[in-house]
């Protein structure tokens, strides 16, 4: 009989179904069953808009605290809601090759951000994305939304003109027909590991798991994560700050372009930087370096 190990899934559609896939591919890779274990966490408990939850890791705490009681034997995250600070007896097992990384408009009659009338009601709950479609369309309503992806989007067929989304989640749900625009670097930049997963173990994992899991790490996206995500670090801002962050391989170059915005879309400051190391040390220094660069230009007054 296989090996079985245990996986750690929030309950939405989307934790759950990213969480299969990679139940899979292990699977496929290891040769070993997988269960699903259904864990609740407080981003999936608590109301009131999530930028004010206040913490960060809502949507993980649960699962590490699961892992570090040898409950489950990993987690799949999204990458984008795992904390940056480093988790004590926790490893970063996997980041398996990234999807699509752009924020979606979702609108009535497909219409994209340009073609929406004025003033048109969009939802989201990102201070990020609010701050990127202010400054593009100062003259739309922005409104405050929270819920999972299905909840987002039937809200189209009720009060909001419509809504933005991260693209690979609608894409893991099967709901990319949604899409009616994808947003452009120039428009919007995505939030820091977003379209990636996180593949989270304990330190003392057995082998055959580690070495299994580290057969679905892609390392290019391990390092463009990685300096996204020490970028955000070094501006000691969390999930929910108007910060935009992209590494992306261009060539024989790891290129890492960035924004911080205010609330309001009228300062957005940007910046883009570039390494020809690939390696973690020298995604890591990419991002700390950008994150300089942006705070010498102000950034500290918009976090
Ligand atoms: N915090 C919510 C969340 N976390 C990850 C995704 C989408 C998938 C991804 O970016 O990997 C979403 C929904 C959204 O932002 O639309």
């Amino acid at each position: 009989m296989p090996e079985t190990f245990t996986l750690g899934t929030r309950g939405s559609t989307l934790a759950r179904t990213q969480s299969q896939q990679v139940a899979d591919q292990l699977t496929a890779i290891g040769g070993f069953d997988v269960e699903l274990v259904q864990i609740r966490t407080d981003g999936d408990v608590l109301t009131g808009p999530l930028s004010q939850m206040g913490g960060t890791g809502v949507f993980v705490t649960a699962l590490r605290e699961a892992l570090l009681r040898g409950e489950i034997d990993f987690a799949v995250h999204s990458l984008k809601d795992l904390p940056t600070a480093p988790a004590p007896g926790l490893l970063l097992a996997a980041v398996p090759a990234r999807a699509e990384v752009r924020d979606a408009l979702c609108a009535r009659s497909h219409r994209t951000l340009a073609e929406l009338a004025p003033g048109a009601k969009i939802g989201t709950g990102s201070p990020r994305r609010a701050a990127q479609l202010r400054a593009a369309r100062s003259d739309l309503e922005v409104v405050d939304i929270r819920g999972n992806v299905d909840t987002r989007l039937a809200r189209l067929e009720n009060d909001l003109d419509a809504v933005v989304l991260a693209a690979a989640g609608l894409a893991r749900i099967g709901r990319s027909s949604a899409v009616s625009e994808l947003f452009e670097d120039s428009v919007m930049l995505p939030a820091p590991g977003q379209g990636a997963l996180a593949v989270e173990i304990a330190a003392t994992a057995p082998e055959p798991l580690k070495a299994a899991l580290a057969a679905l790490d892609d390392p290019d996206s391990r390092l463009a994560v990685t300096a996204e995500r020490a970028l955000l670090a070094r501006l000691e801002a969390g999930c929910s700050a108007p910060v935009g962050a992209l590494a992306q391989r261009r060539g024989s170059l790891l290129r890492l372009e960035a924004c911080v915005a205010s609330a309001d879309g009228t300062r957005v400051i940007r910046g883009a930087k570039a390494t020809d190391a690939f390696t973690e040390v020298a995604a890591t220094l990419l991002g700390i370096e950008l994150a300089e660069e942006l705070l010498a230009d102000g950034a500290a007054e918009l976090i």
